[in-house]
């Protein structure tokens, strides 16, 4: 039976990664799959992977419309047995209402991959839609990590290295950059809700960062 697949975990986890590795390892067995995607780091249609892998897909917009591109293929002879969607968490819900009906109606295998919350520690529209639909979400097994050592959880927003709460829900960007760009540090729960990124911690207890290189994690 087809699935509504949500491959879910932070930013840098290598949920782009496993979508190239499930495209690859679906097309090597003769099945015909289309690539989407929707603001990707590297650039317009493209899905890219931190280990250098990078694909052209299809551009996700608000006007997209999942239904319709399956649809439109099938009928040019296209037998499209499934579907992969990056950056799903940019996707509208009305979006993943789609992707549901061409699973359920077309019997098209669905994975797509996304962060779930934004840097405030909130569901960005579509993954809300995709928790509330899928018929299963993954959690990637990679661990990121934050800068104690414990597992991260959550995404923050940086500017110089100091976390931010305020802004646009919606800033593409990456998890190294510019000192003074925006950017996302992956962090503890804990840590997330103290807004201690590694750069205030090392402001803060130059030592105890050190120390928490060598034994992790630290109950800090
Ligand atoms: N130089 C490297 N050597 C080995 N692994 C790397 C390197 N750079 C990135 N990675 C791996 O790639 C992962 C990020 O993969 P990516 O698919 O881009 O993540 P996501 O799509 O979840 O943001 C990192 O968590 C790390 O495991
Ligand atoms: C937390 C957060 C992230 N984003 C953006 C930043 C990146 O462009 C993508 C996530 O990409 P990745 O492949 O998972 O690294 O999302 C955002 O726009 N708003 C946020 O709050």
């Amino acid at each position: 039976m087809a699935e509504l697949v949500f491959f879910s975990g932070t930013m840098d986890c290598g949920k782009s990664t496993l979508a190239l590795q499930m495209h690859h390892n679906h097309a090597a067995r003769g099945r015909d799959g289309v690539l989407f995607t929707r603001q990707d780091r590297a650039g317009t249609a493209t899905i890219s992977s931190r280990l250098g892998l990078t694909k052209q897909a299809c551009e996700v917009d608000d006007e997209t419309d999942f239904w319709a591109e399956v649809i439109t293929r099938r009928t040019h002879g296209r037998p499209v047995d499934y579907v992969i969607g990056d950056e799903a968490q940019f996707y509208t819900a009305a979006q993943v209402d789609q992707l549901a009906r061409v699973v359920d109606e077309l019997g098209v295998d669905v994975y797509v991959f996304g962060i779930s919350t934004d840097f405030r520690a909130r569901l960005f529209p579509g993954s809300q839609r995709l928790v509330e639909l899928a018929d299963r979400v993954d959690v990637l097994q990679v661990r990121a990590l934050c800068w104690c050592g414990a597992r991260a959880t959550h995404n923050a927003r940086t500017v110089g290295g100091t976390m931010v709460v305020e802004g646009e829900q919606v800033v593409v960007g990456d998890v190294s950059g510019g000192a003074d760009e925006v950017q996302y540090e992956v962090l503890c729960r804990r840590h997330h809700m103290r807004r201690m990124t590694a750069a205030t911690a090392r402001a803060a207890a130059p030592s105890a960062l050190t120390l928490v290189a060598a034994q992790t994690p630290l109950d800090v």
